[in-house]
């Protein structure tokens, strides 16, 4: 689903954040992104959501080629993809339902279809009866769990998630972990960048460690197949 090949990124003006990676995630896997502050996660991130350009190497997602797609393949590409920031980003002046329906909207989804999969989105992460809440009503756990409930709506072949338990105490950090496991059962594939050393050493997957811009030597470092 995912594959990097030899992928270094040098930003502007700025030392390599990122040098030769290769690895390669299958469908349907769901696997960790570890390492500490600068090591090169987020920029692995935007690599994937082709919001930067590897300076070198390629990136394969879903088998095509980011490098190829032009302005419009990557606004489709995205599309595709469910994206769950640390910080949620929702929407603070709407509802729970609207927050949930915006991938939605650029979709031109029928508003009968847009009710029933935000309803069910939301009832996925267990939140059906806050719909009509405002994210401000929430608890930190829950507005973490409606933007889960908005990368899912859009049904997304890929979940990447950046530090998604950043804020939350363990026993939150777990819910929003079982929920991970529960969109990877059905087949999504899923990345989660986390520092939560402890969380992920309690789950058996597995974990891309990068240091300073390097996958560390370990057997799944090696580049997939
Ligand atoms: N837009 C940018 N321009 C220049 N340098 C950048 C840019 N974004 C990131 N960097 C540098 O690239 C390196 C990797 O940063 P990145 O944000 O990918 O790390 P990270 O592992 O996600 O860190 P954190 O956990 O703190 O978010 C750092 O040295 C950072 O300063």
């Amino acid at each position: 689903m995912i594959r990097f090949e030899q992928v270094s990124k040098r930003y502007d003006g700025g030392h390599e954040a990122l040098s030769g990676l290769s690895f390669h995630i299958e469908k349907g896997e769901l696997a960790f992104l570890t390492g500490r502050s600068g090591a090169g996660k987020s920029t692995l991130l935007k690599l994937i959501t082709a919001i930067e350009k590897p300076s070198s190497g390629s990136v394969r997602v879903d088998g095509a080629l980011l490098k190829n797609y032009n302005r419009q393949d990557i606004a489709l590409y995205r599309r595709k993809l469910g994206i769950i920031h640390q910080d949620h980003q929702l929407m603070m002046n709407h509802t729970v339902f609207d927050n949930v329906a915006q991938p939605l909207l650029i979709t031109g989804e029928k508003p009968n279809d847009m009710k029933r999969r935000v309803h069910a989105a939301l009832d996925k992460v267990g939140l059906l009866s806050k719909a009509s809440f405002r994210p401000i009503q929430l608890s930190g756990g829950e507005q973490q769990r409606v933007g889960i409930a908005r990368a899912v709506v859009k049904r997304p072949i890929l979940i990447l998630a950046d530090e998604p338990t950043g804020n939350l105490d363990p026993a939150l950090s777990q819910d929003i972990m079982t929920l991970f496991e529960q969109f990877n059962d059905l087949g999504t594939t899923v990345l989660i960048a986390s520092h939560d050393l402890g969380l992920i050493a309690r789950l058996n997957y597995r974990v891309l460690s990068l240091s300073d811009g390097k996958l560390m030597d370990s057997p799944f470092a090696a580049g997939g197949e």
